[in-house]
C-alpha cells in the first residue's frame, strides 16, 4: 500500500509539475514525495481538469450515435435504416383522401421538398392540340406513342404489367420529340392529383436532362456519386408520398448511364416503392439512348 501511494505520488508529480530533469529534480532521493506534499492541491486541481467526469466509453457511443446515419462500413448500418422504413406509406390515406384539410399543407410541403423533381404539371394540352400532335408523330414515334396511351389507359387492371421500353435512334431522330409527346400522355391519362407531374424525367448529365425539363439522375433519386446510401426515414415518407402519383421514369442519354448505376436505380425504386420483388419498383421505365 505504501510503496502504491508513493508510486502514485511520483506519477502525479511528472504528469503534473514541469521538470526539466526526471532523474535529478524528481526521482533522485525520492524528491517527488516532498514536491507532492507541497503541491498537493495544484496537482489536484490539474488532475480534476483533466479526468473529470469523463467517461471514455459514453462519448464513444455518443459520438457512434451522431455518425451512425454516415457509418456504414459493414453494411449492417445499411440494413438497419432500410428496415426502418416502414413499408405502409403512413401519408396514404390523408393523401388519398380528398376532404382532409391536412391533403392540400401535405402535398405543399412535399412540394416543397421534391418539387424540382416532380414539377409542377402544365396543364394538359387542349384536344385540338393533342391530337395535332399525334398526327405530327411519324409511323415509328405514332406505335410508342400508342402503345403507351393504351398501357395508360389499362394501367388499373390487375394483371398489367409495368412498361419497360428502351428506344434509340441517332441524333435529330425524333427522341426528345417522343419525350414530350410521352410526358402529356401519362399525364393526360394517368389519375394524378395536378400538382405534380405523373412522371420524373432525368438524364445522366445535366445538359441532357435540362433539355427535356428534367433533372439529373443522381439528383431525381438521391443517389450520391459514390455508392447508394439509404434514404433517412424522412426524405422514404417524402419519396414514397410523391410516387403515390409517380407512373413512370423517363431516362434519356441512357447510353451514358454505367450499368452499377441503372442497378443503383433499381434498388432505389424498390426501396421506394416497397415493391422489392418488381424491377424499378413496378414503376415504367422508359429509356433513351444513341
Ligand atoms: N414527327 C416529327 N414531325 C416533325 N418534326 C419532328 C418529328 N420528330 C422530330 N421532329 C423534329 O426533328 C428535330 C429533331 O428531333 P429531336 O430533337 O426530337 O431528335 P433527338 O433524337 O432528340 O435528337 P438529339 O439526340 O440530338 O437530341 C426537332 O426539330 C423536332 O421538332
Amino acid at each position: 500500500m505504501g510503496t502504491d501511494y508513493n508510486e502514485y505520488r511520483r506519477e502525479m508529480v511528472t504528469l503534473h509539475l514541469p521538470f526539466r530533469h526526471e532523474e535529478s529534480e524528481i526521482l533522485a532521493e525520492s524528491r517527488y514525495l516532498q514536491l507532492y506534499e507541497e503541491n498537493e492541491a495544484l496537482i489536484l486541481d490539474r488532475r480534476k481538469e483533466f479526468e473529470s467526469n469523463l467517461d471514455i466509453e459514453k462519448t464513444l457511443e455518443i459520438c457512434r450515435e451522431l455518425c451512425r446515419e454516415y457509418v456504414s462500413d459493414d453494411g449492417e448500418e445499411i440494413n438497419d435504416v432500410v428496415s426502418r422504413i416502414p413499408n405502409e406509406n403512413p401519408f396514404a390515406e390523408l393523401y388519398h383522401n380528398p376532404n382532409a384539410d391536412l391533403n392540400d399543407d401535405l402535398r405543399l410541403a412535399l412540394f416543397d421538398k421534391l418539387g424540382s423533381i416532380a414539377k409542377k404539371k402544365d396543364n394538359i394540352l387542349p384536344y385540338p392540340e393533342f391530337y395535332g400532335l399525334m398526327r405530327k408523330a411519324n409511323e415509328e414515334q405514332r406505335e410508342i406513342l400508342f402503345h403507351t396511351i393504351h398501357h395508360s389507359i389499362s394501367n388499373n387492371e390487375p394483371m398489367q404489367k409495368p412498361l419497360l421500353i428502351y428506344l434509340t435512334g441517332p441524333a435529330g431522330s425524333g427522341k426528345t420529340f417522343v419525350i414530350k409527346a410521352l410526358m402529356e400522355i401519362y399525364n393526360r391519362f394517368s389519375d394524378t392529383d395536378g400538382i405534380f407531374n405523373a412522371y420524373i424525367a432525368c438524364a445522366s448529365t445535366g445538359k441532357a436532362a435540362t433539355a427535356i425539363g428534367g433533372t439529373t439522375v443522381h439528383n431525381a433519386l438521391s443517389i450520391s456519386l459514390s455508392r447508394l446510401l439509404p434514404l433517412n426515414i424522412e426524405k422514404a415518407h417524402q419519396y414514397r408520398a410523391l410516387f403515390e402519383l409517380i407512373k413512370v421514369i423517363i431516362i434519356d442519354e441512357v447510353s451514358m448511364v454505367s450499368s452499377e448505376l441503372l442497378e443503383q436505380i433499381n434498388e432505389r425504386l424498390k426501396h421506394i416503392t416497397g415493391l422489392f420483388t418488381k424491377a424499378f419498383g413496378g414503376l415504367d421505365e422508359i429509356l433513351f439512348g444513341d
